[in-house]
C-alpha cells in the first residue's frame, strides 16, 4: 500500500509509504485521498496526522512522473485542497525531509511538527520548474514575501531550528515527530482552524513591493543567466500578493506549461538522475556497485595542506572522519593548521545555528610531521602539488608506514595513477581521487581506475565520495581523466578565434551568455596561465626544447597558437599577477578589465603572421568552442574513459560551470542534434585539417549513421566500441 492508517485513540495517523523517498506518485495521490476521505468520515476520528514511512515524510512528486500522463490523474494540488479543507484538524509530522510537494502537503497541513534533524525545503527551481501545488501561494502568505522568494528561488533545503524560526514550522522535536504531532493533534481538536488554512489568507503588500520584486528578477537574470525557472518563481510570488489564491494557482499553472515548452526542465531533470545513476558504476571487468562491498574508512590522513588538502581535510572531518594532516616542515604545518581550523570553525558555526552540536558532528583532525603516525589509518589521500616525483617519493614513504591494506588515494588533476601506484607493494589499493577546488564546497569528484586497481578499493573511493557529499564519477586513467582532458581542444578553438580576429572578452561574452559561469580566458586566468606553459614545456612545445626552425605557429604538423605562450614569457600569469588575458586591479585582484594592450598584441601578431582580421559571429564562437568540447566527449566514451554521456554530463555541470539547464554537453549535442553538430565539424575539418581535435568522432559519425538514437541509448552503442580499458 502506498499509504496506510492507523488509529491512535482519537488520532488517525495516514502514512506515505512509497520507497525510496516517499515520492507523491499517482499510487500514493490515490490512496491519500482514499486515506483522508475514510479518516475524514468516521466518526471516531477526531484529528489526523500526515507522515512519511521509514523516517522521511516526502521528497515531494515523483519526477519521473513529469513526463508521462500520470501526472493529470489526482493533481498534487487537487490533493493539497481537499486536506486543507477538513475540518478535522490535520498535523504534518516532519521526518527526514519534506521537499518540494512533499512541503507543500505539509503546508495544506494546519500544523507541521518537525524533527530536528530534518529538512524542509522548495527545491523545484533545481530541476527547472516552479513549486506549481500551491507553493508559490501558500509559502508566501505564511512566511512574507522576502523570506519565501529566497527558499523558493535558491530552492534551499533549510535546516529544522531555521525553518521554525521563519515560521515554516510549529514545533521542533528532538525525538519523534509522529507522537510529537499526534500530541498536537489532540491538544488542537475542536479549534478553530480558519485562520490555519493558508490559502485563505491574505498577502499584505507596502508600496515597495512591485520595485523589490523587479529587483528580484534583474537580480535572477543576472545570477542563473538563462535560467527560466527562477523568474517564473519570482513572477509566481508577485501573483500571490494581494490577489485571491484561485488566482495565484491559476498562474502558478500557467507558468509551469511554458517552462515545460522551453525544455529547461527536461534537461535539468535529466541532470538530476544523471547524477544519480553514476553512483551506479560499474567496471570492465564485470563488477558493480551493487555486487561491491566497499570497506570502512574509520579514520584518514591527508599529506599536503596547500589548498586542496586544506578543503580535503576539512571535508573529511565534516564528514566525521578522523583526520591526521601532514605537511613536510613547522612552518608549512602552522599555515595549514590555521587555514583547516578556520575553515572547521566555519562550519562549527552552521551546525551551531541549525541547533546541532559541531562536537557530534564535526571530527577531530590532528596535525602532525611524522609520516609513522600514519600507521593506524585506513586510508589516506595525497594532496601535494602535481609532480609525478614528488607523488611516487610519498607513496613510496606510505608504503613502508601505513598498514597494508590501507586505501592509498593521490588527489592529482591528470597525472598517471599507474605510474603512482607502480611503488607501492598494493598498486590495487591505490585510486586516483581529483577533487576541485575548494575541495569543502565543490560537489564533484572524479575517481580514477587505475589499470590494477581493486574493485573493493573502488567502492571504497566512490562511497567515500558520497558520505562526503560529493557526487563521484568513476572515470578511466588518461592523462588529464575527463574534465581537464575536455578543456584542451576547448581552449585551443578559443586561442585559434583571437589569432583570426577576436578578442578574449568577444569570445568569454558568448560562451558566458550561453550559461558558462566563466568564459575560457577567464577561467585560464583564474587558473593561472602558467600552469599550462609549464605543461607545454615539459613537453616541448614551447620554450628551449623547441627546435629551431619550427614554425610559430605549428607543432608536429599541426595548428599551434603561441599566444598564451607570449603572454607568460611576459610573466602575465592571470589574477595571481593583475595581468594574463584582463587586466585587474592588482595581483590577486577579481575584476577582469579588456586591456588594450592584448588588443594591441594581437594586432601585431595578426601582422606578423599575415592573418587576414575576421572577427567570427556569435554563432561560430559557440560552435566551434562547444563542439569541441562535444567531439572530444565522444573521443572520451570511445576510449572507455567514461562509461556513459550521463558521467561526462555531471562532471561538466559540477565542476566546469556548465549550465544545468542545458542538461551537460553530451545532452545539449542531443538537444542540437548529431546530424548538425557532425556537419558543423566536418566543415570546420575540412578547412583546418591541422587541427585533429575538430576531426569528427568516429562515435558520433556511427550515432548518426544508426538514426541519432536519444541518448539514454548512446551507452549501448559506446558499449560495442569499448577496447582500450
Ligand atoms: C498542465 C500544468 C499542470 C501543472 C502540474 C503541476 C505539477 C506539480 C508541479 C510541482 C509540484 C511539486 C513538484 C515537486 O515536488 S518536484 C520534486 C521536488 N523534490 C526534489 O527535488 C527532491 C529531490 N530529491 C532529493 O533531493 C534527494 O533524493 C533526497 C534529499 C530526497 C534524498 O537524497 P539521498 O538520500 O542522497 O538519495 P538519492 O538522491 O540518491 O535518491 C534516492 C532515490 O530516490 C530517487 N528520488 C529522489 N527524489 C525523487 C523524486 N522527487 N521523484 C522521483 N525519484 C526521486 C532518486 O532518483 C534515487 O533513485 P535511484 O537512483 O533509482 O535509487
Amino acid at each position: 500500500m502506498a499509504a496506510t492508517r492507523s488509529l491512535s485513540h482519537t488520532v488517525a495517523v495516514i502514512t506515505i509509504n512509497y520507497p525510496p523517498v516517499n515520492a507523491l506518485s499517482s499510487p500514493v495521490r490515490h490512496a491519500l485521498i482514499k486515506e483522508f476521505g475514510e479518516a475524514t468520515k468516521d466518526p471516531s476520528v477526531k484529528a489526523i496526522v500526515l507522515a512519511g514511512a521509514n523516517g522521511k515524510f516526502s521528497a515531494g512528486a515523483d519526477i519521473r512522473e513529469f513526463s508521462t500522463s500520470a501526472l493529470k490523474t489526482i493533481s498534487l494540488e487537487d490533493m493539497n485542497e481537499t486536506i486543507e479543507a477538513s475540518r478535522k484538524p490535520v498535523v504534518a509530522a516532519i521526518e527526514g525531509v519534506a521537499l518540494g510537494g512533499g512541503l507543500e502537503l505539509a503546508l495544506a497541513c494546519h500544523y507541521r511538527v518537525a524533527n530536528v534533524q530534518s529538512r524542509v525545503g522548495l527545491p523545484e527551481v533545481l530541476i527547472g520548474i516552479l513549486p506549481a501545488a500551491g507553493g508559490t501561494q501558500r509559502l508566501p502568505r505564511l512566511i512574507g514575501v522576502p523570506a519565501a522568494l529566497d527558499v523558493i528561488i535558491r530552492g534551499r533545503h533549510v535546516p529544522a531550528t531555521e525553518a521554525l524560526q521563519l515560521g515554516i514550522i510549529d514545533e521542533v522535536v528532538q525525538g519523534n515527530a509522529v507522537n510529537a504531532a499526534i500530541l498536537l493533534a489532540r491538544k488542537v481538536i475542536g479549534s478553530n482552524l480558519d485562520k490555519r488554512r493558508l490559502s485563505t489568507n491574505y498577502v499584505p503588500s507596502n508600496p515597495n513591493m512591485e520595485s523589490f520584486l523587479d529587483t528580484a528578477v534583474e537580480k535572477a537574470k543576472k545570477q542563473f543567466r538563462g535560467a527560466q525557472a527562477p523568474i517564473a518563481c519570482i513572477e509566481a510570488v508577485r501573483a500571490s500578493v494581494q490577489k485571491p489564491y484561485k488566482h495565484g494557482i491559476e498562474k502558478e499553472r500557467q507558468l509551469f506549461t511554458s517552462l515545460w515548452a522551453t525544455g529547461q526542465p527536461q534537461a535539468q531533470q535529466y541532470a538530476f538522475f544523471s547524477e544519480r545513476n553514476v553512483a551506479k558504476w560499474t567496471h570492465p571487468s564485470g563488477g558493480r556497485w551493487d555486487t561491491v562491498t566497499p570497506k570502512p574508512v574509520r579514520t584518514a590522513a591527508v599529506i599536503g595542506l596547500g589548498t586542496m588538502g586544506r578543503g580535503i581535510a576539512t571535508s573529511l572531518a565534516k564528514a566525521n572522519i578522523p583526520v591526521i594532516a601532514l605537511e613536510q616542515d613547522a612552518q608549512q604545518l602552522e599555515i595549514g593548521k590555521k587555514a583547516v581550523n578556520g575553515l572547521l570553525e566555519r562550519e562549527a558555526e552552521k551546525l551551531l545555528k541549525q541547533g546541532l552540536a559541531p562536537g557530534t558532528v564535526l571530527a577531530p583532525v590532528h596535525f602532525t610531521l611524522h609520516f609513522a603516525e600514519l600507521r593506524d589509518v585506513d586510508l589516506v589521500i595525497e594532496a601535494v602539488y602535481e609532480n609525478t616525483e614528488l607523488k611516487k617519493e610519498i607513496f613510496r614513504k606510505l608504503k613502508s608506514v601505513c598498514k597494508p591494506d590501507a586505501f592509498l588515494c593521490t588527489n592529482t588533476s591528470g597525472l598517471n595513477i599507474d605510474e603512482i601506484a607502480a611503488v607501492t607493494n598494493h598498486p590495487d589499493l591505490v585510486i586516483g581521487t581529483h577533487f576541485f577546488s575548494p575541495a569543502n564546497i565543490m560537489r564533484l569528484l572524479e575517481v580514477v581506475r587505475g589499470q590494477q586497481t581493486s574493485l573493493t578499493t573502488i567502492a571504497t573511493a566512490m562511497t567515500l565520495g558520497k558520505t562526503l557529499g560529493k557526487v563521484s564519477v568513476l572515470v578511466g586513467n588518461c592523462p588529464l581523466f575527463v574534465g581537464n582532458r575536455l578543456l584542451g581542444p576547448y581552449v585551443d578553438q578559443a586561442n585559434y578565434l583571437l589569432e583570426e580576429g577576436c578578442y578574449p572578452e568577444d569570445v568569454d561574452k558568448v560562451l558566458e551568455d550561453f550559461g558558462i559561469t566563466m568564459g575560457p580566458f577567464r577561467m585560464m586566468d583564474l587558473a593561472g596561465l602558467d600552469v599550462g606553459w609549464r605543461a607545454r614545456t615539459e613537453k616541448g612545445l614551447t620554450g628551449n626544447k623547441v627546435l629551431h626552425g619550427t614554425p610559430a605557429r605549428q607543432r608536429l604538423g599541426n595548428r599551434y597558437s603561441p599566444l598564451p605562450d607570449m603572454l607568460c614569457e611576459l610573466g602575465r600569469f592571470g589574477q595571481k599577477t593583475g595581468k594574463g588575458w584582463y587586466l585587474y586591479d592588482k595581483p590577486g585582484g577579481r575584476i577582469a578589465h579588456p586591456d588594450p594592450w592584448v588588443k594591441d598584441v594581437l594586432h601585431k601578431y595578426r601582422n606578423t603572421h599575415h592573418i587576414k582580421q575576421r572577427p567570427a559571429s556569435p554563432e561560430v564562437i559557440l560552435e566551434r568552442c562547444v563542439y569541441a568540447l562535444i567531439n572530444e566527449g565522444f573521443r572520451v566514451l570511445e576510449d572507455g574513459i567514461a562509461s556513459g554521456p550521463e558521467d561526462i554530463d555531471v562532471i561538466y555541470n559540477n565542476g566546469y560551470g556548465w549550465p544545468k539547464y542545458r542538461g551537460g554537453i553530451m545532452y545539449y549535442a542531443s538537444t542540437v542534434g548529431l546530424g548538425k553538430v557532425l556537419d558543423v565539424l566536418e566543415k570546420y575539418h575540412k578547412e583546418h585539417p591541422d587541427v585533429p581535435s575538430m576531426k569528427p568522432a568516429f562515435l558520433l559519425k556511427k550515432l548518426v549513421a544508426v538514426g541519432e538514437p536519444p541518448i539514454k541509448e548512446w551507452r549501448t552503442q559506446v558499449g560495442n566500441l569499448v577496447h582500450k580499458l
